[in-house]
């Protein structure tokens, strides 16, 4: 997003409908989709809402960019398995990330020669483009020191070492929706969100959606102390990584009585977190939070929860959701209503997951769509 300088929105081919999918990605801008994990790489059983499975909904050339450190020759071996998987997707390019040397570019250069897929660049292996990560990814970009210098580090030797016209010369037109897909309607009208590095995860689409369809949206950040505009009709508290900040969260008045006098409260995963009575950091520190749930969790006791989610809500929300899990902390306490009836991607159930507690409401899923009448379709 910071590099782009512009909002990115998320495209889940598991979790949005063809049509949805279709009707994001259109625009008069070059689209460039950067892919997640590996190009087949998805749901199980057969990698649903991997890129490929976007690449073919969007009718997408693929460039794929191999990270050829520690390989010679093979790597025809792993361009051609790529090309040759599944027909409907097309290996438009190459790109060689962390070549070594000049020689070691123009033995990989010589090896992919007989597959006729152009190589679009070769970049060479440097710590210039480091990036540091964490717990559920890279740091954020708006807590890099200086993330301008690295971007114009990056954006350079990306362009000296990328044939960036011919990379724009594979951009063809994106299939278009024949069917309109109504998005996931606002929960309020006036929608107070808040936005800091503690709570960072909302979906752009998700606020771009509330905003088009008339709600009012307002930001402000627990971090600062800030609390939310005193007229919300409803306050969403997004994910993040409340537990990097809890004794400060814990300590800033005006955000902890600004939620608590909210007319409702919404929050996923590190905002269901700070909606419970306490939240257990790395050190074993109890923090006290917002204390709307009967709600204890725990990022002491660490486990990785990672996966898409069917949502049937008992309340709050209208309608079957698609979302996902991705978090380490852990539940010690959750007394009372639950929110959703939850499924995996397989369709197993996982029992109920959150709480509702009158005006409020929460869970460790992120929404990301409305679940659409094809959404029990194989080929997501
Ligand atoms: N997705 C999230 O909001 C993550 C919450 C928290 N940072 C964890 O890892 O458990």
């Amino acid at each position: 997003m910071a590099a782009s300088d512009g909002t990115c929105i998320n495209l889940d081919a598991w979790a949005m409908s063809p049509p949805r999918i279709q009707s994001l990605a259109q625009g008069n801008v070059p689209l460039i989709v950067e892919g997640a994990m590996g190009l087949f790489d998805g749901a199980p059983p057969i990698g649903q809402g991997s890129t490929a499975n976007l690449a073919r909904i969007l009718n997408l050339p693929v460039v794929l960019v191999l990270d050829v450190a520690s390989q010679a020759q093979s790597v025809a071996a792993v361009a051609a398995g790529f090309a040759n998987h599944d027909p409907a997707v097309k290996i438009a390019g190459l790109i060689l990330n962390k070549v070594g040397s000049p020689r070691h570019e123009t033995m990989l250069r010589r090896a992919l020669e007989p597959l006729e897929i152009p190589v679009l660049g070769a970049l060479y292996r440097t710590k210039t483009l480091n990036m540091p990560s964490r717990h559920l990814g890279l740091v954020q970009a708006a807590e890099h020191a200086d993330l301008d210098l690295f971007l114009n580090q990056a954006a350079r030797l990306v362009s000296d070492a990328v044939d960036l016209d011919a990379l724009m010369a594979l951009m063809q037109p994106t299939k278009c929706a024949d069917v309109a897909q109504p998005p996931l309607a606002p929960p309020a009208q006036n929608i107070a969100v808040a936005s800091d590095a503690a709570f960072a995860f909302a979906y752009p689409h998700i606020l771009r959606d509330w905003r088009d369809a008339g709600a009012t949206l307002s930001f402000f950040s627990p971090l600062a102390d800030q609390a939310p505009v005193p007229d919300a009709d409803l306050v969403f508290l997004p994910g993040g990584y409340p537990e990097l900040h809890a004794a400060r969260l814990a300590s800033n008045s005006a955000f902890l009585s600004g939620v608590r006098n909210a007319a409702s409260v919404y929050g996923e995963c590190g905002g269901y977190m700070a909606m419970g009575q306490g939240l257990i950091d790395a050190d074993g520190t109890r923090h006290q939070m917002l204390g709307l749930l009967d709600l204890e969790t725990s990022f002491e006791t660490r486990k990785l929860h990672l996966g898409y989610r069917r949502l049937s809500p008992y309340g709050f929300w209208q309608g079957d959701l698609m979302g996902h899990e991705f978090h380490y902390a852990t539940t010690l306490r959750a007394r009372g209503q639950p929110l959703f009836a939850a499924k995996d991607a397989e369709n197993s159930s996982l029992g109920d997951i959150g709480l509702i507690n009158g005006h409020y409401a929460g869970s460790f899923a992120h929404i990301i769509d409305r679940q659409s009448h094809d959404s029990t379709d194989t080929n997501r």
